[in-house]
């Protein structure tokens, strides 16, 4: 029996089942969540709870799901119920991010917003952005070769200087940029934020009258101290772009483009629509793209033997040049590499959290209408019956895909970019910057592990922070041009550029 309620809650008759497995919460609705490494812990949760687990907190539904057949079955098979997402009152309301689209309810207001984005940054076909790729990884070789052991750094800038030339036209200053250092501002408070239940008023949404003075408002001082960054990062860029149309300076770029169709009053977009896309692909792009290829590094020192094969494969390709998007069919194992990094250890390790629109079932059990949906992807990642030694970084298991499908194992890691309709937009441009700055290192440069002042090696820990988007902890590593001949090939880009 199907009847909708006047609340406009659905009732689908499911209240007579049990709600799924998980811990129990006390009297007063608490319950001890992991506070750190979510993650491992939900991971071994499913040894006492099973594949999808019930958590609820201060009123708050919460369904964790461990396994990808959870995760497919719901996030994708039955997208039209869970592809919203949670309301976040701190990240969104109080801090800001409103016009952030991947936090966005579904509906026509977020499906705008992708389809604008997918103008740009086309399913399967962001090829028109190689050139752009390329060069930015090139400059990212001569960066290496006058500050190795800033590779940090210089991480963050090709992430910026690719996306940012895509969506503003913005040429991103080579020794420090004032957009980029206004997003990283911006963006600290989205990591402090970012998971969700980190503020009580996440839970309890009244709190956010609570008037700024009183005593324990200190979250909302603190959220109007980010607010000011928040705002500045979707507008500052945007005026400068309207600005610089109006004395026709503007570079072509997603904005621009836009920007004119409005002004032709053909086929256009809302202003607000433009310049929220262009600030979220930043937002959902740099930081992301920084934190895979910091394992990249962080890999490389660790295992000098898979660097070693990668190198073999280039350097027999190649012939002593640098690589193109066309050399990538030839170059199988820096493929593999670079899916292993985004398994071994996903960027967002719990992925974005979904939402269930409506009451629903699954294996017998009651999902209530605004349960938040939490994918483990690093549990799901990490199974050891879809990928054998799963803690193990062994590219080697993507490599001969056939056989991996015939025995049903390894598959790509595609949980790595989310789920169903919210799945991420921007994983085509995203792993063709992996590949190409991960292939061009490898071909000229040597990592190692970097030695003290008293001579002593430093052993690099595999140490992740547990946020939202979770990084390498800072690390050191040697970084050396693997010959003199490499050197120069570095130094040529320059005459290129
Ligand atoms: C290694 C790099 C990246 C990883 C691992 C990654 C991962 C993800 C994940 C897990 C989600 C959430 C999916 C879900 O809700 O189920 C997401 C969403 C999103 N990503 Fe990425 N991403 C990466 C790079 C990028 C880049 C380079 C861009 C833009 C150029 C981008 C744009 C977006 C956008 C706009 C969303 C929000 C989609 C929505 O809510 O509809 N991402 N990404």
């Amino acid at each position: 029996t199907l009847f909708i309620c006047r609340c406009g809650s659905t009732n689908k008759g499911y209240n007579h089942l049990p709600l799924p497995p998980g811990p129990k919460a006390s009297w007063l609705g608490k319950v001890s969540l992991p506070q750190k490494y979510q993650w491992r812990t939900y991971a071994r949760w499913k040894e006492i709870y099973g594949d999808i687990i019930y958590i609820y907190v201060f009123g708050n539904p919460i369904l964790v799901l461990n396994t990808a057949k959870a995760a497919t079955d719901l996030l994708e098979k039955r997208g039209s119920n869970y592809s919203s997402r949670p309301i976040r009152t701190m990240v969104v309301e109080l801090i800001g991010w409103d016009w952030l689209f991947s936090s966005m309810s579904y509906g026509s207001r977020w499906k705008r917003h992708r389809n604008l984005f997918h103008t740009y940054f086309r399913p399967n076909d962001t090829t028109v952005y190689h050139p752009l790729q390329v060069k930015e990884a090139q400059t990212l070789l001569r960066n290496l070769l006058h500050k190795p052991e800033d590779f940090r750094y210089h991480c963050r800038r090709v992430a910026a200087a690719m996306i940012l030339n895509v969506t503003y036209g913005h040429q991103v200053a080579e020794g420090g940029d004032d957009y980029v250092a206004l997003a990283d501002r911006a963006m600290s408070s989205l990591a402090t934020a970012g998971i969700y239940g980190t503020y009580l008023v996440d839970y309890l949404p009244v709190l956010k009258h609570v008037p700024v003075w009183f005593p324990f408002a200190s979250f909302k001082r603190q959220a109007f101290e980010w607010r000011k960054f928040t705002r500045e990062m979707v507008n500052k860029p945007f005026n400068m772009i309207k600005e610089q149309m109006r004395q026709g300076s503007a570079a072509p770029c997603l904005v621009a483009h836009e920007l004119e169709k409005c002004a032709s009053g053909f086929d256009f977009e809302d202003e607000d629509i433009i310049k929220n896309v262009a600030a979220t692909s930043y937002a959902a792009g740099s930081d992301t793209f920084v934190s895979a290829v910091l394992s990249f590094f962080l890999v490389a020192t660790l295992y000098p033997d898979i660097q070693c094969q990668a190198q073999q494969e280039l350097d027999s390709t190649l012939a002593g040049r640098l690589p193109d998007f066309g050399d990538k069919s030839q170059l199988p194992f820096i493929e593999s590499l670079c899916y292993e990094l985004l398994r071994w250890n996903p960027v967002t390790p719990m992925g974005l959290a979904h939402y269930a629109s409506d009451d629903d079932e699954y294996q017998g059990y009651r999902i209530p209408k605004g349960t938040t949906i939490l994918p483990n992807v690093w549990a799901i990642l990490h199974d050891p019956e879809v990928y054998p030694d799963p803690m193990a970084f062994n590219p080697r298991r993507f490599v001969d895909r056939k056989y991996n499908a015939s025995v049903g194992i390894n598959p790509m890691p595609e949980p790595a970019f989310g789920f169903g309709r919210r799945m991420c937009p921007g994983r085509w441009f995203a792993f063709d910057a992996m590949w190409i700055v991960v292939a061009s290192i490898l071909t000229v440069y040597d990592i190692s592990k970097a030695v003290d002042e008293n001579g002593q090696t430093i052993e690099p820990k595999v140490e992740y922070t547990s946020h939202l988007l979770s990084h390498p902890k800072p690390f050191k590593c040697r970084v050396a041009p693997r010959s003199p001949k490499a050197r120069s090939l570095i130094q040529q880009t320059a005459f290129l550029a």
